[in-house]
């Protein structure tokens, strides 16, 4: 058995080097049912899992025979991985070349030509240096948005050692698209996801995970959203979209799909919402739309800078009300110039406290308190990828 404290930086420390091994002499805040906190604990790891977790006195008197090492962590905080529930890897090298401009100047002059000029050298470099500003944060997962190369951005997270539920972006019509964005017609769509899904789901030990993706309403035909639907339900995986983001979007959904409220009312009347659907944004929805998600079990991603960019402030304190599983993501580079989910947990805290005061004219200080925008950052995020029976909490049985 081999002991070390963590401060020393030698390298027979590091994590991982062991099959079994007790981390003892931290502050451990396990994310779990009950927000159990250990002032001195101790957690004890069977090659990828945890098996035990308590006391740092209970677990070194129980295990300590067992453990091939011992790492005493000076009283440093122990929490769950981080879940970044939406982030486009592939715009992580056009950081900063959309500042200051709406979201349809952004996507149609800024994004879409970016994105699909984009080699699969460009996508693997690009979800390279994301990953690693991502793990920098203390993300060990995230739920990509849509790129173009999935097969780049596998491979990266393969290498960075990351766990990834990755999407290709879908648009079947609509305005906007470069001539050169390479899926463009909804059979396409289909197929070059299903090729994806045979070729990479489950890759990387179990890491990676493909989902299927419909980049925004005004891109995608009925047919793209049913036959993603099914597709999903098929293959028991997640759908990524973005939804509600701006009043034009509901207004055009409102013209061409005749409904009388936005995008998540007619996604309603399709069928499409169910609790696979990972919902990004979903700024501008009413009181019924809230009921709606909620009913159906569909998780909502916050992206707070992103939002305060170019789509205003969703109501996440009546829908974490209405018990919607509420996330945390960094949008893309060009949506924020930042990667930290740390930063994230600040601004959600502070906006949705402002928000009340013109939302429902007073303040509210207990509005989106610390202990709530942690589980948004952890188990909230772990749900919302359906990846919680391993990752989200730090509990017995669940992964390191
Ligand atoms: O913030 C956003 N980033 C995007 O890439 C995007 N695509 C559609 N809608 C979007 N919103």
């Amino acid at each position: 058995m081999e002991t070390n404290s963590s401060g020393g930086g030698s390298s027979s420390g590091s994590l991982g080097s062991s099959s079994t091994m007790i981390l003892h002499n931290a502050v451990i805040v396990t994310m779990d049912k009950e927000s159990r906190v250990f002032r001195n604990g101790g957690v004890f790891v069977v090659q990828d899992r945890i098996k035990a977790i308590g006391q740092s006195a209970d677990i070194l008197q129980q295990f300590s025979q067992m453990a091939d090492q011992i790492i005493d962590l000076q009283s440093q905080i122990l929490l769950p991985g981080f879940v970044n529930t939406h982030v486009h890897t592939s715009q992580q090298l056009a950081k900063g070349i959309a500042d200051d401009v709406d979201l349809m100047t952004w996507l149609h002059d800024r994004i879409w030509p970016y994105e699909s000029n984009m080699t699969e050298e460009d996508s693997y470099i690009s979800t390279l240096l994301c990953g690693i500003e991502l793990i920098h944060s203390g993300v060990t997962c995230f739920a990509e948005a849509g790129g173009q190369h999935v097969s780049e951005m596998a491979k990266a997270v393969e290498l960075l050692g990351l766990r990834a539920c990755l999407v290709q972006s879908t648009m079947d019509c609509g305005e906007g698209l470069p001539a050169s964005w390479a899926v463009r017609t909804t059979d396409d769509c289909i197929q070059s996801q299903k090729e994806l899904y045979a070729k990479h789901h489950h890759a990387a030990d179990g890491r990676i995970r493909i989902w299927f993706g419909i980049r925004q309403i005004m891109n995608a035909t009925d047919r793209l959203l049913l036959e993603t639907r099914d597709m999903a339900r098929e293959f028991k995986t997640g759908i990524h979209m973005h939804v509600a983001e701006i009043p034009y979007e509901n207004q055009v959904v409102m013209d061409t799909r005749k409904v009388d409220h936005g995008t998540v009312t007619f996604l309603d009347k399709i069928e499409f919402l169910q609790n696979n659907l990972l919902s990004a944004h979903t700024v501008w929805v009413n009181h019924t739309e809230i009921g709606l998600l909620s009913r159906a079990g569909v998780k909502v991603s916050h992206c707070p800078a992103s939002a305060m960019r170019m789509l205003g402030f969703a109501p996440i304190k009546e829908m974490l009300h209405a018990d919607i599983c509420v996330s945390l993501g960094t949008d893309g580079a060009p949506s924020n110039n930042r990667m930290s989910i740390v930063d994230e947990m600040y601004l959600a805290s502070l906006i949705n406290k402002g928000r009340e005061v013109f939302a429902n004219g007073t303040t509210d200080p207990a509005a989106l308190p610390a202990e709530t925008v942690l589980r948004m950052a952890t188990i909230n995020g772990a749900k919302s990828v359906l990846w919680d029976n391993d990752i989200g909490s730090l509990e017995a049985g669940k992964k390191v």
